[in-house]
């Protein structure tokens, strides 16, 4: 499938050619040509594209974008636009405190005022770490111009002592053998250090390379822009091939609205259980639909996705990171072995380049098939997403692809009750709380315990901090039980391989199920049902809930910024996508909304 549609007046000339205002435009003009930009290039219809740079000194993930800009910028030149480089609110996933998803929203609406009251006919987003990709195509999807993603790529691999070391992941396995004993303090760091020895994001298939992923399974990516490590000769070219392409979707009037349909979601949805995707993956997407208006929630996952097999071979839940990764074929590869079997639910959704997925991916080459399995030998089957309820939450995600044999064998596997488990709560409030308790004997924590973690969700920790996966204490792990059942209204590091149960909605902060549990009580969750329940009488539930809200509800430490008050005020739950609930009424705000009007 290609476009073709009529030229239309850029939006750019509406500030920079407009003869009946000719003081706006000269006002609009005169500082712009101070970059030695003329009259002529301004004023002739060159199209201008916007370069929201997402690299800083503070954000290490993305800061090669701003070499990668360059190329970009040569690539706009080249096709005949113009490029306007502007920074985006940075954000960090290993850097910000409390949380970078805190900064998700914040981005997002900062990338929505320059692109609706700026000058610009078309965007490159620039996207790389965990929040930056959802809050760029949010972002894109409001305004609604031409827009086109381009991943700033994975670090190269880490190896240490000859085995390979993926980001998260080895902070996760690594921390457990400093807690036994069987490493100290500086071996730690060396081996995490080793882990992160380039420019880039994330190695494993944490967030980073989820999201990234994702955006060239949504058609936002030029085939293959994905997987390419961010050193790589083809990662500087794919941003010059972005920089053309975009001129021409400005000419083609190809919009974010165009590429990002329910069909795109649903491909994404599949792409996400074969890759292995994080569980960070529903909330920014579904956060992303809700911006464009199209419905898309926790059962979609579950309905479309959790069939589908694993087929990527990456850490967390398989071996390899990164470079395996994109030398295997990346997502166009996967793209084909799902094609093959004839589960990519929609071949003919548009992309960014014009063409349809299934017409970029349908002759991928896998060249490694232990890295990309073939569908008919996967990693995994049904290694979905399943979205549990009951009467702890309305909807939480638990990620199967990374059950462990070990899990699955003490929690899974009785043959009366398959797939079901029983245990214990034990109850923390926040990070500080499990830190300070979790080693303590007096718990007497042992196989049949579940972790709670609450008052992290969107509100009560805010922004959701991915605080969920914790390790069992000490003394467990020492007799070999590495992993404990995990629940929590927060959120989990996509590189880790705990099975936790995440995202509960909604949270203890506004009084949902999690806030009256209590240590103590007995809980079941049934995978094959879906559902996670405290055992324990509605009317004592209903006792409980009354006490609560008399008790003037669940506690959670004050906001300590502005941002912090102001987003606890308007923000819905992870289901949901924790957007903004008032952000999510401008949709396709650039058709709907007009023009801004003139500012003097
Ligand atoms: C590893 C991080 C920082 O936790 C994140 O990038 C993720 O994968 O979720």
């Amino acid at each position: 499938m290609t476009t073709t549609k009529a030229p239309k007046k850029l939006r750019s000339q509406e500030w920079f050619d407009n003869p009946d205002n000719p003081g706006m435009t000269a006002l609009y003009l005169e500082r712009y040509l101070n970059y030695g930009l003329t009259r002529e290039e301004l004023q002739s219809g060159k199209p201008i594209i916007g370069i929201a740079q997402t690299g800083s000194d503070l954000s290490p993930c993305n800061r090669h974008h701003i070499e990668l800009a360059k190329r970009v910028r040569d690539g706009i030149i080249a096709a005949g636009g113009i490029p306007f480089e502007f920074p985006v609110h940075p954000i960090q996933e290993t850097g910000k405190r409390p949380g970078a998803a805190l900064d998700r929203n914040l981005a997002y609406l900062g990338l929505v005022e320059v692109l609706f009251g700026y000058p610009l006919d078309g965007v490159v987003l620039t996207i790389g770490c965990d929040k930056t990709t959802p809050a760029m195509l949010m972002g894109a999807a409001t305004v609604n111009i031409p827009a086109i993603a381009l991943s700033v790529g994975p670090m190269l691999n880490g190896w240490h002592r000859g085995e390979r070391t993926g980001s998260g992941t080895i902070v996760w396995k690594s921390r457990e053998k400093l807690s036994s004993g069987e490493i100290n303090y500086d071996e730690f760091m060396d081996i995490v250090a080793s882990s992160a020895p380039s420019v880039g994001y994330c190695n494993t298939m944490g967030t980073a390379t989820t999201m990234n992923s994702l955006a060239e399974a949504l058609g936002m990516e030029l085939p293959g822009g994905a997987a390419i490590p961010a050193p790589y000769r083809e990662r500087g070219q794919t941003a010059y091939d972005t920089g053309k392409r975009i001129v021409d979707m400005v000419r083609e009037d190809l919009k974010p609205s165009d590429i990002m349909t329910r069909a795109a979601f649903e491909n994404a949805i599949v792409i996400n259980s074969a890759i292995g995707g994080s569980t960070n993956a529903p909330i920014h997407l579904n956060a992303i639909a809700r911006h464009l208006d199209i419905p898309l929630d926790n059962d979609d996952w579950q309905a479309i996705g959790h069939d589908v097999p694993l087929l990527v071979n990456l850490q967390p839940a398989g071996e390899y990171l990164g470079e395996d990764y994109h030398r295997a074929g990346g997502v166009p590869a996967v793209v084909a072995e799902l094609m093959k079997a004839r589960k990519l639910p929609h071949p003919g959704a548009l992309t960014v380049n014009g063409k349809s997925i299934g017409a970029n991916c349908e002759n991928a080459e896998n060249f490694n098939t232990d890295v990309i399995k073939p569908y008919d030998a996967p990693l995994k089957r049904q290694a979905g997403f399943i979205n549990l309820k009951g009467n702890l939450f309305d909807s939480a995600i638990m990620k199967t692809s990374v059950i462990s044999e070990e899990f699955r064998a003490r929690y899974l596997s009785n043959p009366d009750d398959p797939e079901a488990f029983e245990g214990i709560a034990e109850v923390f409030d926040g990070p500080e709380d499990y830190h300070h308790r979790i080693d303590d004997p007096n718990l007497a924590l042992d196989e049949n315990s579940i972790l709670i973690m609450r008052g992290t969700g969107p509100i009560g920790y805010p922004g959701a901090a991915e605080v969920v996966n914790m390790q069992p204490p000490a003394y467990l792990l020492k007799k070999g039980i590495h992993a404990l059942p995990c629940l929590g209204d927060g959120r989990q590091s996509g590189t880790s391989g705990s099975p936790s149960i995440l995202n509960a909605s909604p949270e203890a902060a506004v009084n949902g199920g999690l806030a009256l549990v209590k240590s103590g009580d007995h809980l079941r969750i049934d995978l094959r049902k879906g559902t996670a329940n405290i055992l324990i009488d509605d009317e004592e539930l209903q006792k409980r809930k009354d006490d609560l809200i008399a008790a003037g509800g669940y506690k959670y430490p004050a906001s300590q910024t502005p941002w912090q008050a102001i987003q606890r005020g308007m923000v819905g739950q992870l289901d949901e996508g924790m957007v903004l609930k008032p952000a999510v009424e401008f949709q396709r705000i650039a058709q709907t909304k007009g023009l801004p009007r003139d500012n003097h």
